[in-house]
């Protein structure tokens, strides 16, 4: 029998729990500092058992999964150490930053205990064990950040449990993700944030901002409604990453001011052209970050009732859709109502489905 402690079980460490609770020689240990948590982990049914005892959980674990937010997972390392922990204990992290506690794991004194630097990159704005999902992980990559001394088997076992995710594991430096991730995540949520908060502004003057703001503005803003103190952690542990980043971007923006004032016509195109080409080439349908998956649109008219048809045709099917969503503006997405899937085969089921009632877009 494994045993799989989880502190923190929120979005990740829920969902994490939901992989692995249930499946043979597996047995998933909830902790939280909170006897309500406790009792609701138990009652969601998202562990086996749930404690706020730190110590208890840790000692009963073969693996230890530290799920909170990225400014305490110091701390947990270091209480960890105070425990008599499992020979052989491994013990991995999801923070979306991974320098700093692999740097700090360093420290970790007793040659038998195997710290493994983790990332699962699929997550969403929403929080909390209520959020947590099974499917969350499913084709996304998983990045792990190894230690040159870290033993192979210690690997080895971990690859073997995270398997119960369905994502690509990839092995990859610490400093190398965070740059990287820095990139493609954390500086697109400062950008949502700002761009949100710059029209928030205008509105305050002028209601008609917030009403008009649909279609386009609310996909490419959803991000910016992601936890506060999640995202302040993260931001402060990659502050030196984040702060080359933002000095890359206010040169990109620049650039734009300087064609509106030459009227560089060429530029512009050019800009939106190079883009599109590059965005074009990113791999298509793998989940992953800033990304809505396996989505189509259907254009239905604009009556009650149409998601209720919509549920039960697809129900009656046994096509599990994951959300559904109606579009405001019509403006720069084909249709009015998306559907999310979990896989590309029940896109394609309910496409064929929805075809014969509804004008559909995959
Ligand atoms: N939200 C996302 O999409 C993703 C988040 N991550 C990382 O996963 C970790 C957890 O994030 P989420 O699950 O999204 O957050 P969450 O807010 O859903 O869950 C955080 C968990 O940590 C506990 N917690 C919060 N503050 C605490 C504190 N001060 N001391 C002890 N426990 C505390 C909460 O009770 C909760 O169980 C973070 O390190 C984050 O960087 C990684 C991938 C995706
Ligand atoms: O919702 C989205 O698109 C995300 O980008 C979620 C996310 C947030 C933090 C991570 O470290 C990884 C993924």
């Amino acid at each position: 029998m494994t045993t799989i402690a989880i502190f923190g079980v929120g979005l990740i460490g829920g969902s994490l729990a939901l992989c692995f609770k249930g499946k043979p020689g597996l047995r998933v240990i909830g902790h939280s500092n909170r006897a309500e948590s406790v009792e609701k982990y138990m009652k969601r049914g998202v562990v086996d058992y749930a404690t706020t005892s730190l110590q208890e959980a840790a000692e009963a674990a073969d693996v230890i999964i530290v799920c909170v937010p990225v400014g305490m997972l110091e701390s947990y390392l270091d209480q960890l150490q105070q425990f008599d922990l499992k020979p052989g204990c491994i013990i991995t992290d999801v923070g979306s930053t991974k320098a700093s506690i692999v740097e700090a794991a360093i420290r970790l004194k007793r040659p038998d205990i195997h710290f493994i630097g983790g990332h699962p990159m699929a997550g969403s704005e929403r929080s909390g064990v209520e959020a947590a999902s099974s499917h969350l992980f499913e084709n996304a990559y998983y990045v792990l950040t190894p230690h040159e001394n870290t033993p192979d088997e210690a690997m080895e076992r971990l690859e073997s449990l995270l398997r119960h995710t369905k994502a690509h594991i990839v092995k990859m430096d610490a400093r190398q993700h965070d740059d990287i991730v820095g990139a493609i995540s954390h500086l697109p949520h400062m950008i949502a944030v700002a761009l949100v908060n710059q029209v928030r502004r205008y509105n305050d003057g002028n209601a008609m901002y917030q009403q008009l703001a649909a279609g386009g503005f609310r996909d490419i803003t959803r991000i910016a409604s992601s936890e506060p103190n999640i995202w302040r952690d993260i931001l402060i542990n990659n502050r030196d990453v984040m702060l080359r980043l933002l000095n890359d971007w206010n040169n990109e923006i620049d650039s734009f001011i300087h064609m509106l004032q030459n009227s560089d016509g060429v530029g512009i195109e050019r800009s939106f052209a190079e883009a599109g080409r590059f965005r074009q080439e990113l791999p298509e349908r793998r989940k992953g970050m800033i990304t809505s998956l396996y989505d189509l649109y259907v254009d239905v008219p604009d009556h009650p009732g149409v998601i209720g048809q919509i549920a039960s045709l697809l129900g009656n099917e046994r096509i599990n859709l994951s959300n559904i969503q109606i579009i405001e503006s019509r403006e720069d997405v084909p249709g009015v109502l998306r559907i999310s899937f979990r896989n590309q085969q029940d896109v394609d089921r309910a496409a064929e489905l929805l075809r014969t009632h509804y004008e559909v877009h995959v």
